[in-house]
């Protein structure tokens, strides 16, 4: 999945970004909570900047300790990005909570599940703060079925550069 990711041409990119951009700002949500990309994935900073221009907050998670909800703290175009856990980076802002999560993936299906790094830290994020949540990937790394467990935590809106999955169904046993 993480090769397949590589297979999408700058055009699908911009093309997920405007779509994701449109589904964010038809919610009220005035507190996003976007990622900065690590390499290989979507590279979402377009959008941080785009969000940012139309007055509402952006904020950016520092990755915590494992075993940890991720913190979100407030990004702006100027304020420097720190080096922090895995290769990920965050700003200093003030820590700030977020009124809508964008949740990265590897993969995902038809339900919402999703599979990520393996650390846990968006199904112990959302589970903590219970805010609407929106997953953003590639078409191709959709699969027939995630493999769940008892924390996971389905996402009920997935957007694609092919368009809008609304992913409210409940997962077959
Ligand atoms: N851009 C981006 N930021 C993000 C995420 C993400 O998926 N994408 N996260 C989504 O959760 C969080 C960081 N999640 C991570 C979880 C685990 C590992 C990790 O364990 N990396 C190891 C390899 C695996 C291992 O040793 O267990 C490493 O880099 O050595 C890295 C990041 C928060 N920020
Ligand atoms: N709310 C929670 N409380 C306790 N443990 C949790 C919670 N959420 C996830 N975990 C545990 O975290 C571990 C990793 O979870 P999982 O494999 O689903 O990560 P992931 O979703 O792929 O990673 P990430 O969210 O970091 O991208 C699992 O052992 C899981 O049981």
């Amino acid at each position: 999945m993480a090769e397949c990711r590589l297979a999408l041409s700058p055009a699908d990119e911009e093309r997920l970004r405007l779509l994701l951009l449109k589904e964010i700002l038809a919610q009220p949500a005035q507190r996003i909570a976007a990622v900065w990309p690590l390499a290989g994935e979507v590279d979402l900073r377009p959008l941080c900047h785009a969000v940012s221009e139309t007055g509402r907050q952006v904020l950016l998670p520092e990755t915590t300790p494992k075993g940890s909800p991720l913190v979100f703290r407030r990004w702006t175009p100027a304020c420097p990005m720190i080096a922090g856990r895995f290769g990920t980076s965050h700003p200093e802002g003030e820590i700030e909570v977020p009124d809508l999560v964008l949740v990265p993936f590897l993969a995902f299906d038809r339900f919402g599940y999703r599979l990520g790094y393996g650390g846990g830290y968006y199904d112990r994020t959302l589970a903590a703060l219970d805010v609407p949540a929106i997953g953003f990937g590639f078409a191709g790394q959709q699969v027939d079925s995630v493999p769940t467990g008892p924390y996971d935590v389905p996402l009920k809106t997935i957007v694609t550069e092919r368009g809008i999955i609304r992913a409210d169904l409940p997962k077959p046993l």
